[in-house]
């Protein structure tokens, strides 16, 4: 294997400016992989959302045409009927039919007679019957029916008007006379009636109106010419041909909701994405390695941008190729920019509720709520001008549109709205002919839509309309307001590990790079503090061990320079408000770490260490304390940590889509590595892990095992200097194991590599240092051997004799090693303990002879002097020595450890005994191996 330290991983130094327009340029990339290889998600987003959407549209559309072609060419005829009794609020309330002026005149009160017998022979009701006239008119006004009531004789026009103003919607109709006598004699009548009727669409002939009037002139003419006289009106359409040119209705009503659904397959889809790269830490991840936030955002914009180009541009020609009135007669930069500049507000807006949520289950139900909300507006509000322009008229408070602005679906439906409406055209219902739109040209985005244009309502008022440029305008604050928001809540709402910036973060020089070179003093500044208050007390805390005290007063040392310093970290999950039951994980850690050396940290599930590796990676806040790394403090200068750290988290954090290679190209990229150096990296630590054969598969069909060696090569990318592994080799086979053991070997060179792991034997082989932690505390550190001296129990030795040899063996055992304490005597099977060394150094020399008499010459004092050519005393069959070993230590230490104070310790101390005598049992078996051979059937 090539000098994996040297190989590849050079780093340029590059400036702000340069990182960043790197980065992005990988990020697009990468982007623009997994777009391609989400093909159906591209393409449905893209295509097949805008095809779909406008097909249905065509099938509506041509359904509606199919009616308004039918040709009716003998329609039916009907008679004008008469004129119908007065509704009150409910069938059968009060209500008046008819208030009629002037009183007393019997000319005006006959035609009113004649008028409702001939009424009542159409209608089939009964005639309606005069009532009492009203002659005061101030107190008429205050008049109120008890009953239906028939034709009211009334003083005045003015009382007919101030009646139908105090009691609104009780009187149907007013008539009101003028008869001039002549010659020539002219009779002429006002008509009241509520107008209300017609404005809301219910007789849109008037037919009540006309028969009104047929009703009155008829009488008339009976009573003048004294003569009764009947004018029989019948009512026929025309033969109905349809005209050529049919309106676009469907488009007008419907297309804002078609429309609004095909971007919003886009929106959803960002919205689990994101969510997704942050529920998996996959954009943590990518932030351990360098990127930076802001790349990650613009990328985001660019690649989904570029997609809601290609889906407006297709919205575009696909709503000219369907020929509908809304793309024909619009400018086509117009419609393409509408679709684009809506896209982009509902991207940014998704991008902000990206902030606000961890979990991509969530994001989408929030994005279904978005989406219904949206549709309600589109499909009742946005489908008829008359509802859509109501937000404009004097009627209805500014307010209410000040606020729909913030949301892009109001402002695109409002100008598409615009665009129906000026493209269009309409069917005249009287002519049934085809009322072109004016058509929407580039130069009417700058133009208030015209009177005739805009929908008159019951109030008589027309809306002031603003331009259609405005939501433009509109659309693009949407996306500057809803950018602004992202960048503030994603600095602000801490992350799932608990960080997150102060909420005037943005105020502070820190945060806009300025200041940082004070924080390396600062750090400094600091630790002498730390030490200043730790000189104050420097004795052994309660409990704590002889080595992890030194190793706290090493750390503390100023004179003393190592790579890294972590000082009193500390790390208690809980809430804001302290309580008895928050969980102390990390419990005032003092430890440093030097160049060229690995340090393994052991410890029970939940002992804190992986929780230590998080903080120290930047992913968790410490609660307390601080960890330099080349003088640069964890707290408050990760970005220029980053630069010159490795991190193989616990889980891995890999995407599905990209291979091995391109993970590699990806961080490479992201770390700054010289791009003229990337293929030989990538070959070098791919080969290194065996991972060289499947670099072109996808990483999400990689086994557990595949996936941590991928992990773990891509900790080592850019040269770090410091690399953090969370139990990098769980899951691996032995063989691929101990390839990587001689990877991260040759690797550690010139670096500092803190370990976790489960595996005594990975700490024995991989250790320079090994520290053990329990409880969220370090309960030992040192070399394998030292820990084994410190805390292990010592040597074993077992000998087999014959039985009835057992007795000379433990006389003669005792005499040459008194320290030598015997643990088991069966059949013939002796135990022996030695101290270890620390404590008993004096008696070691016994171990040393003993050993040595054990394998020693011919024992002369062999019976009978039998052929043996083996050396050592006659009485012995077999013997073995075994030391202690890491896992003995490690139980040992967890036994031990304190948990007084804590929660969660769920081993009991006889458990861990047990587990103890079965290791020694074990490695006494193993040692056994050296069996004395012996002839003859002894
Ligand atoms: N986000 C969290 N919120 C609350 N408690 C947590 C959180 N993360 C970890 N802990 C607790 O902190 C303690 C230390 O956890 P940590 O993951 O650091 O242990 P570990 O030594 O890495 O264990 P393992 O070997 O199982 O990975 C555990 O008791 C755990 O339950």
């Amino acid at each position: 294997m090539a000098d994996l330290a040297a190989t590849g991983g050079t780093v340029e130094k590059r400036n702000w400016l340069t990182t960043f327009f790197t980065q992005l340029m990988i990020m697009l990339k990468r982007n623009t992989k997994l777009q391609l290889r989400s093909r159906a998600s591209t393409f449905s987003q893209t295509i097949l959302a805008p095809f779909i959407f406008m097909i249905l549209l065509l099938i509506l559309q041509q359904a509606d045409y199919a009616n308004q072609r039918k040709s009716v060419l003998d329609p039916a005829e009907a008679p004008l009927q008469g004129v119908y009794g007065c509704q009150g609020l409910n069938e059968g309330s009060p209500c008046i039919n008819i208030m009629y002026t002037p009183t007393g005149s019997p000319v005006i009160d006959n035609i009113m007679t004649t008028f409702a017998t001939n009424n009542a022979a159409r209608t089939g009701e009964n005639a309606f019957a005069t009532e009492a006239a009203i002659t005061d008119p101030a107190a008429g006004v205050t008049f109120t029916p008890s009953t239906q009531m028939g034709m009211v004789p009334v003083p005045s026009s003015a009382f007919i008007y101030d009646y139908a103003l105090y009691s609104p919607n009780i009187t149907k109709w007013g008539i009101s006379f003028t008869d001039t006598p002549g010659p020539p004699r002219n009779v002429a009548y006002q008509v009241w009636y509520n107008t209300t009727n017609t404005a809301n669409g219910t007789d849109i002939y008037g037919r009540q109106l006309v028969a009104m009037m047929r009703g009155l002139d008829e009488a008339i003419l009976s009573v003048l010419n004294n003569q009764p006289t009947t004018l029989d009106v019948t009512l026929k359409d025309w033969p109905l041909i349809p005209p050529k040119t049919l309106s676009d209705t469907i488009i007008q009503n419907l297309g804002p909701v078609f429309f609004f659904c095909s971007e919003m397959v886009i929106f959803i889809n960002v919205l689990n994405l994101i969510v997704t790269e942050k529920e998996h830490k996959l954009r943590h991840g990518m932030e351990m390695m360098g990127l930076k936030p802001s790349v990650y955002w613009i990328s985001q914009f660019l690649s989904n941008s570029l997609l809601i180009l290609i889906g407006a541009f297709v919205t575009a020609i696909f709503g000219l190729m369907m020929r509908f009135f809304a793309f024909t007669n619009t400018n086509f930069g117009v419609l393409v920019i509408t679709f684009f500049l809506f896209g982009e507000g509902m991207l940014m807006l998704a991008f902000f509720i990206t902030t606000l949520v961890r979990k991509a289950r969530v994001a989408i139900l929030i994005g279904i709520f978005v989406f219904i909300i949206g549709l309600l507006f589109e499909s009742f509000v946005f489908s008829s001008s008359f509802v859509g322009y109501i937000w404009w008229d004097s009627g209805t408070s500014p307010t209410a549109w000040k606020i729909l602005i913030f949301f892009p679906f109001f402002n695109f439906g409002k100008i598409f709205l615009d665009i129906t409406t000026y493209t269009t055209g309409r069917l005249d219902t009287l002519t049934n002919t085809f009322i072109p739109g004016p058509g929407f040209a580039w130069s009417t985005l700058f133009d208030p839509l015209p009177a005739d244009l805009r929908p008159t309502y019951g109030s008589g008022s027309q809306p002031d309309v603003p331009a259609p440029i405005e939501s433009w305008r509109y659309l693009l604050m949407n996306m500057l307001f809803y950018g602004v928001l992202t960048w503030y809540f994603d600095c602000v709402i801490p992350d799932e590990f608990g960080w997150g910036l102060k909420p005037w973060f943005f105020l502070t020089p820190e945060y806009w790079g300025l200041g940082r070179r004070g924080k390396n003093q600062q750090a400094l500044e600091w630790l002498r503090n730390e030490k200043r208050a730790t000189k104050a007390n420097p004795d052994l805390r309660p409990g704590e061990d002889r080595d992890v005290h030194a190793e706290r007063l090493k750390t503390l040392d100023e004179g003393f320079s190592p790579a890294v310093r972590i000082i009193n970290l500390r790390k208690v999950y809980g809430g804001f408000v302290r309580k008895k039951t928050d969980k102390v994980a990390v419990n005032d850690l003092c430890i440093s770490f030097e160049e060229g050396k690995l340090l393994a940290l052991l410890g029970q599930n939940g002992a804190g260490k992986s929780t230590s590796m998080n903080i120290l990676s930047g992913l968790t806040p410490a609660t307390s304390g601080d960890a330099l790394m080349y003088n640069h403090s964890v707290r408050s200068q990760m970005p220029e940590i980053r630069d010159f750290l490795g991190v193989c988290p616990q889980h891995d954090i890999l995407f599905d889509e990209l291979t091995a290679k391109e993970h590699l190209l990806l961080y490479a990229g992201l770390k700054g590595v010289r791009k003229d150096t990337w293929d030989v990296l990538v070959e070098d630590r791919l080969k290194a892990v065996r991972l060289w054969k499947v670099r072109d598969q996808r990483a999400g069909t990689y086994s557990g095992g595949m996936k941590r060696r991928l992990s773990l090569v891509i900790s080592t990318i850019g040269d770090p200097k410091i690399i953090f592994m969370d139990e990098p080799t769980t899951g691996m086979d032995p063989v691929n194991r101990r390839h990587v053991w001689d990877f991260v070997e040759k690797f550690k060179q010139g670096r500092v590599i803190v370990l976790t792991t489960h595996s005594m034997e990975e700490a024995d082989v991989l250790g320079d240092r090994i520290a053990i932690m329990a409880h969220g505390r370090m309960r030992a550190i040192g070399t394998s051997i030292a820990l084994k001296r410190q805390h292990g129990s010592g040597y074993r030795v077992s000998i087999i004799v014959e039985p009835e040899n057992t007795e000379l063996a433990k006389s003669t055992i005792a005499g040459m090693v008194p320290s030598a304490v015997l643990e088991d005597d069966s059949a013939g099977a002796l135990l022996y303990q030695f101290p270890p060394p620390h404590r008993d150094a004096g008696r070691q020399s016994d171990l040393a002879a003993f050993i040595g008499y054990l394998e020693g010459s011919e024992d002369e004092t062999k019976p009978n002097n039998e052929g043996d050519e083996a050396a050592g005393p006659w009485w012995v069959k077999a013997w073995g020595i075994s030391q202690t070993t890491l896992e003995e230590v490690f139980l040992r230490l967890i036994r031990d450890a304190n948990p007084q104070g804590y929660a969660g310790y769920e081993q009991s101390a006889a458990a861990v005994d047990t587990q103890l005598e079965l290791i020694r049992q074990k490695s006494l078996r193993g040692s056994l191996s050296r069996r004395r051979p012996r002839q003859g059937g002894q």
